[in-house]
């Protein structure tokens, strides 16, 4: 099981990425990965606290976590002799660096710039090649670097987005237990019952999560920390992901405009609990009183391409059982998005 080595979450924290290094006795040669808007927001903040310390990092921008973007990095990083790899920003970039420093045997430390999805701490990438999206076992990050003063300037959707990827940590339980009980799938009780509580956590207090609260941004972070550990300990996304992220993907495949992540897997939770015949009412005013999508509308996505990624969701990833079974039926898929209000 693979763990970082140090979780570092409180404001300005970014600061204290030289002390991090240090710790882990990195030094000159680290390579930043970064987005095209968190560049300016923490990449360049990252590049200018070790260019002062005389650690000659070099610096790169990624646009979309595909294959394409991660053989770029490898190129870039070999080039420039590049020691370890700095994800910095959102899910995509962090997924990239991620798959990169792996592929070159090269710690990776990873600095959030948002906590729009569990995979800050994860020990997967989630990369798009040959127009699928894979799940990719991957080297956990050494170190996370989670500071919450720019994470609490980011767009409030994204903090919303990473509540919907903890929440949906429901389903993706019920779906493991179930896969256990009907195939006999391994099952680890322990990374199971740190899931299911770190959802707990924000469903017993979802008023808790509010715009440009630091206090909200510590709580979502320390959960979806918790998340990640819980795949690290299962060694596979199992924990964290079952029918409402194959519905998520399927949505990515399908949807001309797929709305975040952790938005879609939320919205699927609602349906897969119904599913499940569990409290989906529950999930769904949970959603709404963080101020998360909970309908199709909402998510900017036209209701018949709901249905088309319900219909398709449980092909993303066969090997995977989940309540989608052998998939379900037209009138099935109609029936789960109506009565849960996700369509209308
Ligand atoms: N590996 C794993 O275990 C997991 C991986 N994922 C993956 O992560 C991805 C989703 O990540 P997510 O972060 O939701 O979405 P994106 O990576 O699509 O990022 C959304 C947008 O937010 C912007 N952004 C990030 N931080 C800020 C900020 N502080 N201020 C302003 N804008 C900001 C990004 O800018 P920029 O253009 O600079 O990137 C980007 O445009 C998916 O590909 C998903 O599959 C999700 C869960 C787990
Ligand atoms: O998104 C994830 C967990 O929240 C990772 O899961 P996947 O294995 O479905 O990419
Ligand atoms: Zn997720």
């Amino acid at each position: 099981m693979q763990l970082p080595r140090d979780i570092v979450v409180g404001p300005d924290v970014i600061y204290d990425l030289k002390d991090v290094c240090n710790d882990l006795k990195l030094k000159e040669g680290a390579f930043i990965v970064t987005g095209h808007h968190t560049r300016k927001i923490a990449g360049d903040v990252v590049y200018d606290i070790l260019n002062e310390c005389g650690y000659d990092p070099a610096i790169a921008s990624s646009k979309e976590a595909s294959m394409t973007e991660v053989n770029k990095i490898v190129e870039l990083a070999t080039e420039a002799n590049s020691r370890y790899l700095i994800g910095v920003g959102s899910g995509k970039s962090i997924d990239v660096a991620k798959l990169a420093s792996t592929q070159l045997d090269l710690p990776f430390i990873s600095v959030p710039t948002a906590a729009s999805h569990d995979g800050i701490v994860s020990s997967r990438a989630s990369i798009h090649d040959n127009g699928k999206k894979a799940s990719i076992e991957v080297n956990a990050p050494m170190a996370v670097v989670a500071d919450t003063s720019i994470i609490a300037k980011a767009p409030y959707r994204l903090l919303a987005a990473g509540c919907g990827d903890i929440i949906s940590n429901y389903t993706a339980v019920l779906d493991w237990e179930l896969a256990h009980r009907l195939r006999n799938e391994p099952f680890s009780e322990y990374a199971a019952a740190l899931s299911r509580m770190t959802a707990q956590i924000l469903m017993d207090s979802p008023e808790d999560i509010k715009p440009e609260l630091e206090s909200s941004v510590r709580i979502v972070v320390k959960a979806l920390v918790s998340s990640g550990v819980a795949m690290s300990i299962a060694g596979s996304s199992r924990p964290a992901s079952g029918s409402e992220h194959m519905f998520s993907h399927a949505l990515d495949m399908v949807a001309p405009n797929s709305a975040l992540h952790g938005e879609q897997c939320g919205v699927g939770t609602i349906m897969m609990m119904y599913l499940h015949g569990g409290d989906w009412k529950k999930i769904k005013e949970c959603l709404e009183i963080i101020g998360a999508p909970t309908t199709a509308s909402e998510l900017g996505i036209e209701d018949r391409y709901i249905l088309e990624a319900l219909l398709v969701a449980h092909k993303i990833r066969p090997e995977r059982y989940t309540i989608l079974g052998a998939g379900l039926t037209p009138e099935a898929a109609e029936k789960v998005a109506r009565l849960t209000k996700v369509i209308s």
